[in-house]
């Protein structure tokens, strides 16, 4: 018998600079008691410099899992690394290469937002000579030079935010780590986040992200893993997981004026249209129909819409429906409340 062997190097045989930014293998998590585990085996690997984004419902495992990678949680089995580096066994190391922004504020109420900057450099070991420089640079980059002095108390939601976002930064971290980045953040701020989530990846920081937010996960992360009861449901490139969905892209014509059921049969006859439905109700005075693409919505429009003129009808409404990433999220995890 033939004994299994695998030709790919674990992270922990790979040098640091090869490894993967963040490697989770079989990884479980049982907390107290409990006799469902919040995270259940749990398997994925994020490249450098790569964007990914943890989907998942409430109490699907997501901060549980950042909570082992970033050493604040102990993990029941499997294998957690970050830039090559075991959190288990080498927490201080990992610590070096990672930075936080946690769900829940935890500034230093004690210090000013300055304070809480260079407070964390020297925590971590930067020179003492380059805290400052680095604080004032993170704060301009962050828009708040004008918040140097002041309290965390007396920060806003969003500005205290930002702040962390800083503090995560002020030790130059391989792997940034941002648990639900834009909760409560206002449109300004979220885009403001936004792109310094973008620029640190162009700077080849890696970013892995929790978030609910399918259209700021679909914006940001290169790739996207979908997990749901501590397990990984899927892992691909947000397009690639619209693609794959079961389901089409749909035109919704409201028209008047026209025979439906020859409409239905020369719309049905197109290419590109897959399936012609007729969903207006019996008092209607116009028709609703939604007609169903093989491909993307907007390609089938223009010979759709010919064909309506044909019929001698009028469109009084049309409404393309793209299925988006948020419906890949339902058709995953179900649409019931956690
Ligand atoms: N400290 C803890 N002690 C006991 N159980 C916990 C603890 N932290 C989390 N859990 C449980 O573990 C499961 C996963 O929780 P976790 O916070 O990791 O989920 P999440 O995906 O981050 O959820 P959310 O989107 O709501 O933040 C949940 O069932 C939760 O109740």
């Amino acid at each position: 018998m033939s004994t299994e062997t695998t030709t790919r190097p674990s992270a922990d045989e790979l040098t640091p600079d090869a490894a993967p930014a963040v490697e989770v293998r079989d990884l479980v998590k049982r907390y107290g008691r409990s006799t469902t585990p919040a995270v259940d085996g749990l398997s994925f690997a994020v490249r450098r410099g790569e964007v990914f984004g943890l989907l998942g419902p409430n109490g699907a495992g997501k901060t549980t899992t950042v909570g082992v990678l970033t050493t604040r949680v102990t993990k029941t089995s499997g294998l957690a690394t970050v830039a090559g580096i075991d959190v288990a066994t080498n927490p201080v190391g990992a610590r070096a290469v990672l930075g936080v922004v946690p769900q829940r504020p935890n500034l230093d109420r004690s210090l000013d937002a300055r304070g809480n900057l260079v407070w964390h450099a020297a925590y971590h070991g930067v020179p003492r000579a380059q805290r400052g420089r680095l604080a004032d640079e993170l704060l301009e980059r962050m828009g708040l030079a004008e918040k140097a002095k002041t309290n965390p108390d007396e920060l806003s939601g969003g500005q205290a935010q930002r702040l962390i976002i800083a503090r995560g930064l002020m030790h130059d971290p391989q792997v940034l780590f941002l648990d639900e980045p834009s909760t409560g953040l206002d449109p300004q701020a979220r885009l403001f986040v936004h792109d310094r989530v973008t620029e640190l990846a162009a700077s080849g920081v890696t970013v892995v992200l929790t978030t609910h937010d399918m259209d700021e996960a679909a914006k940001l992360a290169d790739r996207v893993g979908i997990v749901d009861h501590g397990k990984l449901l899927a892992l691909d490139t947000p397009s690639a997981l619209v693609a794959a969905l079961p389901g089409e892209a749909t035109i919704d014509l409201t028209i008047t004026g026209a025979d439906v059921d020859v409409l239905a049969g020369r719309l049905g006859e197109l290419r590109g249209v897959s399936s012609v439905e007729d969903l207006s109700g019996e008092a209607a005075s116009a028709t609703h129909l939604r007609v169903g693409c093989d491909g993307e919505a907007g390609a089938a429009l223009p010979p759709v819409l010919a064909a309506v003129a044909d019929a001698g009808a009028v469109v009084t409404q049309v409404e393309l429906g793209e299925p988006t990433l948020e419906d890949v999220f339902i058709d995953l995890t179900g649409r019931g409340l956690r």
